[in-house]
C-alpha cells in the first residue's frame, strides 16, 4: 500500500470555512447565487490502488468545466468525489479537500444529503424511475429530501425544471405517462429536470450523452448552455467535440503507465484546443491516442 494512504473517509478534518476564492455571483431572478467549487490536493484509492494522486482544480461559478482524458485515468472518480458518493464503495478511500463556496463538504459535522443535493449528478445511462410518471420523476427528488409542498408550487415546479432541462414542449400534455416510456435523450433530460427540482448549486454529468444519438446530445448541449446561467457544470467526455461545443475551461486528466491519474494541463478551452502547453495534451485533443 502507498505509504501516504492513511486517511479514511471523511478524510479532511474538521476545519473552519475559508472565504471563496472570489465573490459568489448573483443567480437570476434571486435564484442562490452561483456557485464555485474547488478540489484541493485530492488523492484517492480502491484498496492499496492509489488511482488520483494530489489533484487540484478550481470549478469557477457558472462555468462549464470539462474533464477529459484516456480511459481509467480516474475522470469518474475525481467526479464522484465532488459529491461524496466515492465513500460509497467501501474500499475507497481519499484525502485531500472539496469546497462549496469555500465550505468543506466533507466537514464531519455536515450532512451527506446537504452535500448531494448542494452537489447534483446526472449519469452516462438514463436512470429514471421507469413505472413512475413524468411529473413524479420530476418530483422525486423532493419525496427522498422528505420537501412537503402544495400541489401548485409542485405544478410550478415541475414545468420550470422541465423547460430548463429542454423537455416541457414534448412531455408536457403526457405528464401522468411513465418515464419509461420516453426516449433515451427524453430520458437523459428528464434525469437533468429530476436533479434540478432539488435546486442544486453544482450538476456534475458523467458522459451525459455518449448514450445518445447526435441530436439529442445536441439538445442536451443547448440544456447545458442555460443551465450554466444558474449552476456551476462539471462534465466528463470522451467527446472532444463536445468538450470544445461546450465547455468554458478544461482539465486533461493522464494515468501513465499505470501510475495515478493527475492532472497534466488545465485552463480556457479554446487555449487548451489551440495552443496546448504540453505535448501530452495536444496529442489527446488531436486524437493522437486516448
Ligand atoms: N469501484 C471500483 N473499484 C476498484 N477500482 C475502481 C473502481 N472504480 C474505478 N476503479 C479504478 O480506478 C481507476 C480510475 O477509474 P475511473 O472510472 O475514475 O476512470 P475514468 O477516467 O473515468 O475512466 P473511463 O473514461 O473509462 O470512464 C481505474 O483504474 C479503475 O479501474
Amino acid at each position: 500500500m502507498d505509504t501516504d494512504a492513511t486517511s479514511v473517509l471523511p478524510a479532511v478534518p474538521a476545519a473552519p470555512s475559508l472565504p471563496a476564492g472570489r465573490p459568489a455571483a448573483p443567480g437570476p431572478g434571486g435564484a442562490a447565487p452561483l456557485a464555485e467549487l474547488v478540489a484541493r490536493d485530492i488523492t484517492a484509492w480502491f484498496g492499496q490502488r492509489k488511482v488520483l494522486d494530489r489533484v487540484s482544480l478550481t470549478m469557477p461559478a457558472g462555468g462549464i468545466t470539462a474533464l477529459i482524458g484516456p480511459s481509467g485515468c480516474g475522470k469518474s472518480t475525481f467526479l464522484r468525489i465532488l459529491n461524496r458518493m466515492h465513500e460509497l464503495v467501501p474500499s475507497a478511500q481519499l484525502a485531500g479537500e472539496v469546497r462549496l463556496d469555500g465550505e468543506d463538504i466533507y466537514d464531519p459535522a455536515k450532512r451527506l444529503i446537504d452535500a448531494r443535493r448542494a452537489i447534483g449528478m446526472v449519469f452516462q445511462k438514463p436512470n429514471p424511475f421507469p413505472a413512475m410518471s413524468i411529473r413524479e420523476n420530476v418530483l422525486a427528488g423532493l419525496r427522498l429530501t422528505g420537501t412537503r409542498a402544495p400541489r401548485s408550487v409542485k405544478d410550478d415546479l415541475v414545468e420550470s425544471c422541465l423547460t430548463k432541462g429542454g423537455l416541457w414542449q414534448e412531455v408536457k400534455d403526457r405528464l401522468d405517462s411513465p418515464g419509461g416510456g420516453l426516449s433515451g435523450g427524453q430520458q437523459q433530460r428528464l434525469c437533468i429536470a429530476r436533479s434540478l427540482a432539488i435546486k442544486p448549486r453544482v450538476l456534475l454529468m458523467d458522459e451525459p450523452c455518449s448514450a445518445l444519438d447526435p441530436t439529442s446530445t445536441r439538445v442536451i448541449e443547448e440544456t447545458m448552455h442555460e443551465l450554466a446561467r444558474e449552476v456551476t457544470i462539471v462534465i466528463v467526455t470522451h467527446n472532444m467535440q463536445q468538450a470544445a461545443r461546450v465547455s468554458s475551461q478544461c482539465a486533461f486528466f493522464l494515468a501513465s503507465h499505470g501510475t495515478p491519474g493527475v492532472i497534466v494541463e488545465h485552463g480556457d478551452t479554446r487555449a487548451m484546443f489551440e495552443s496546448p502547453r504540453d505535448e501530452r495534451t495536444s496529442d489527446y485533443v488531436n486524437g493522437r491516442f486516448g
